[in-house]
């Protein structure tokens, strides 16, 4: 069986997460993807928690990916890539406009050698505008799209989310984007730019936002953990010091939940009739819910809402994730074998597929553990490879 993406190249070019992220997506589905690393090598592998020296995020990032040393700030290393880039289906990169250009990489250089080459280009604000030259991360999408104004508690100030979630929001569309771009290919023959600027999908993700605005001039308070649609919901505290969080967008499950926790009265109020008017009564929703919550362990209080037919979860950690009976059905966790750290678990393929499912076949590889082979296909021997050591051009 062959796989969903088999004979589709790619360069990764990018750092840290977000258009890395998008080529291991890629990767997953059986692309062939070579990181190519300046010589020090990813700022990711030394991001964050590490085991003996060796970056735990990068096992995951780097999976299924090829790992190719070369400085392109140099002329050999130009040469080097515009050859890589002859037999490469997409070129992913994050350098902030203008930085490819001058390495003499641009586009219309690199369609040149690969009419069909699809360029994805992550940046912070995008390729034209009055930003677009800045330096950009995840957390300024995050502040400038609206999420941080909207998440918090109402008299607290705004709150970014403690992991990369505008990196990875615009990880799963540069690569839904790379697709988009190889279906046009394929039909055409032609290459094209994908523009990609990491404060635009996590706008796309806040829903209504913008239109509510134009259409009703309001804008969205900070609620906390509940919602302007519904309520109840929230997180409880269980008696054993556990966690749940339940939600109410459904007119049944609001009242199923009303019914299972002995307060069926409220079902009567004409304003539970609708989720928005609930939510403007979520005091004593939630003082109901949470009281009755407040008297059982978590387990009893998962048990007794599935009885009944009513959505909740508990709140987990890692470690809950790891032994849950509904992620171990999924297959969620992969375990990965790894020279450097023996086998290795982390999230599996983000979806099935019935005929051509993703795989991970390794973690992520050390630095310039390719170099030679993935060079050695354009005729750089052992000679030339200590020649290109010294100048600093591979690692
Ligand atoms: C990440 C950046 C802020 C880094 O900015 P700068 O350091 O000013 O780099 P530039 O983009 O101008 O790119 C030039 C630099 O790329 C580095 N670089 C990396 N790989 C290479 C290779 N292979 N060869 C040569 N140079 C390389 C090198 O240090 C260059 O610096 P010189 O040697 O001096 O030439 C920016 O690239 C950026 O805004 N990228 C787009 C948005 C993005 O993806 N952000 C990170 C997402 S993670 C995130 O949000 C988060 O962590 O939070």
């Amino acid at each position: 069986m062959t796989d969903a993406l088999s004979g589709v190249r790619v360069l990764d070019a990018a750092t840290l997460f977000a258009g890395p992220l998008a080529a291991t997506l890629l990767a997953d589905f059986g692309a062939e993807v070579v990181k190519i690393e300046h010589p020090k090598g990813d700022p990711v592998r030394s991001h964050g928690a590490q085991r003996d020296g060796v970056g735990l995020w990068w096992k995951m990032l780097g999976r299924n990916k090829r790992a190719v040393t070369l400085y392109l700030g140099s002329p050999e290393g130009q040469e080097l890539f515009r050859k890589l880039v002859a037999d490469s289906d997409v070129v992913i990169e994050n350098f902030r406009p203008g930085t490819l250009e001058r390495w003499g990489l641009g586009y219309d250089e690199l369609k040149k050698i690969n009419p069909g080459l699809v360029l994805a280009r992550v940046t912070g604000f995008g390729q034209t505008g009055p930003y677009s030259r800045r330096p950009g991360f995840g957390t300024l999408a995050e502040a400038m799209s609206g999420f941080a104004a909207i998440t918090g508690e109402p008299d607290g100030p705004p709150t970014l989310p403690p992991f990369g979630l505008a990196d990875g929001i615009a990880a799963l569309t540069t690569a839904y984007a790379v697709m988009t771009a190889l279906r046009a290919r394929d039909a055409t023959g032609e290459g094209q730019v994908v523009d990609l600027a990491i404060i635009e999908p996590i706008l796309t993700l806040l829903g209504p936002q913008i239109i509510t605005y134009d259409q009703l001039g309001e804008l969205q308070a900070r609620t906390g953990n509940r919602s302007h649609n519904n309520a109840p919901r929230n997180t409880y505290r269980t008696r054993d010091g556990g966690w749940v969080a339940i939600s109410t967008s459904a007119q049944s499950i609001a009242e199923r939940v009303m019914r299972l926790v002995g307060r069926p009265e409220f079902i009567d109020e004409p304003w539970f009739a609708t989720g928005a008017e609930r939510a403007k009564h979520a005091d004593e929703l939630d003082e109901a819910v949470g009281s009755w919550i407040a008297e059982r362990d978590r387990d009893e209080v998962v048990r007794a809402f599935e009885e009944a037919e009513a959505a909740v979860a508990p709140i987990y950690t890692a470690a809950d994730v790891m032994t849950d009976p509904q992620f171990d059905a999924l297959g969620t966790i992969a375990t990965v074998p790894d020279d450097e750290l023996g086998p290795v678990k982390m999230q599996n393929v983000l979806f099935r597929l019935s005929r051509t499912p993703g795989r991970i076949e390794s973690a992520g590889p050390p630095l310039g553990a390719h170099t030679a082979e993935i060079l050695g296909r354009y005729g750089v021997g052992e000679a030339d490879l200590d020649a290109l050591r010294e100048k600093g051009v591979i690692r």
